[in-house]
C-alpha cells in the first residue's frame, strides 16, 4: 500500500475512532515522518490503519494507572550530554534522571537525537561531553536489528541469559514466559524468518531477560499489532511497579499522561528532565 493511501486511511480511521484533530494530526505527521525516513512499507511499520488507529484511540484519555510502589533510588542519571556528528550538534546539554519505579518517555521529531541519546545511556555511543551514571543492570532494546539472523529465539534467550549470568534452562523458560506476555509462542524458526513485528518482540524479550534494573527501549513496538501494543504498555507498567526504571523512546504523545518523566528533544536539541 502506498504511503499516501495508508496515511489517508489512518486519518479517516482516527476520526472514526473519535481521536481529536490535534492529536490525529500529530500521529499522522509522526507516522509520515517515520515512513519517509525509514523507507519501510506502512503495513510493515504500523500494521493496518484501522488497528493502528484503534490502538491510539484505546490509549487516549485512559486513566493514569495507579502507582503501587513509590519511586526509589536513582537508577539512571545523564547529565549535560552533548553529541556531535561532524559539524552537526545532535544533542546539546541534555539531562535526564530516572528513579527506580519510574517510566520516562523520550520524545521529539524524527532526527532529533532520541536513539542517539538512548545509545549514549546504554554505553553504545560515545558522548562528546557530559556523563552517564547507571546504577544496576541494564537491558536495551534497539529500534531495529539486534537479533542474530541464524539463531532461533531459544538460542537468543540462552545467549543473552549467559551474558547476564542466567543458566541456559532458566533463560529459555524466562524468555518463553516473557514472549507469552506479548502473545507470542517462539518456535524453532531462525530470526531471519520472523516477521518484523515478531523480531521486535524477540528484542523486547531479550531486553527484559534476567530482570535488569534499567530498561532502555527504543520504539520497541514497531510492527506490533494492536493487542501486542497494549500488552507492551502493560508490561511497562508491570516493570515500573516491580521497581524497575524504564526509558521508552516513543512518538505516541498520547501515552505521555501515563509516564512519570518526559524528555522532549524537539526544542532545539537540548532538554532537561529530572
Ligand atoms: N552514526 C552516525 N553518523 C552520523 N550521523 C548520525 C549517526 N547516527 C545518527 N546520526 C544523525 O543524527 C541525527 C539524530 O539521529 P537519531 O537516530 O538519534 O534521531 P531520532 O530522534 O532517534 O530519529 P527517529 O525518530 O527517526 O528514530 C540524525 O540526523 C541522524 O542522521
Amino acid at each position: 500500500m502506498r504511503h499516501e493511501i495508508w496515511l489517508a486511511a489512518l486519518t479517516d480511521e482516527l476520526r472514526r475512532h473519535g481521536v481529536g484533530p490535534d492529536l490525529a494530526g500529530h500521529v499522522v505527521a509522526e507516522a509520515a515522518g517515520h515512513l519517509r525516513d525509514s523507507g519501510e512499507a506502512p503495513l510493515r511499520a504500523f500494521g493496518p490503519p484501522d488497528t493502528y488507529a484503534a490502538a491510539v484511540a484505546d490509549s487516549v484519555g485512559g486513566p493514569a494507572l495507579a502507582r503501587s510502589v513509590p519511586a526509589g533510588p536513582v537508577r539512571l542519571r545523564a547529565v549535560d550530554i552533548t553529541k556531535r556528528y561532524g559539524r552537526r550538534t545532535v544533542l546539546s546539554g541534555v539531562s535526564l534522571t530516572v528513579h527506580a519505579g519510574q517510566v520516562a518517555a523520550v520524545v521529539g521529531a524524527n532526527g532529533s537525537g532520541k536513539s542517539t541519546f538512548l545509545g549514549i545511556c546504554a554505553g553504545l555511543v560515545g558522548a562528546d561531553a557530559g556523563r552517564v551514571e547507571l546504577h544496576g543492570t541494564v537491558g536495551y532494546c534497539p529500534q531495529a536489528g539486534g537479533t542474530a539472523d541464524f539463531l532461533q529465539a531459544g538460542e537468543h534467550f540462552a545467549l543473552i541469559g549467559a551474558g547476564r549470568g542466567v543458566p541456559r534452562e532458566a533463560a529459555v523458560r524466562d524468555g518463553a514466559r516473557r514472549a507469552a506476555a506479548l502473545d507470542w509462542a517462539p518456535g524453532d524458526a531462525q530470526a531471519r524468518h520472523l516477521s518484523g513485528g515478531t523480531r521486535q518482540k524477540l528484542n523486547l524479550v531479550l531486553a527484559g531477560l534476567g530482570d535488569p534494573d534499567v530498561l532502555l527501549l527504543d520504539e520497541p513496538y514497531q510492527g506490533f499489532d494492536r493487542g501486542t501494543y497494549l500488552d507492551f504498555w502493560h508490561e511497562v507498567w508491570r516493570w515500573r511497579d516491580a521497581g524497575r526504571a524504564v526509558v521508552v523512546v516513543t512518538h505516541l504523545l498520547n501515552q505521555l499522561d501515563r509516564v512519570d518523566v518526559v524528555l522532549d528533544l524537539s526544542a532545539g536539541s537540548s532538554g532537561v528532565a529530572a
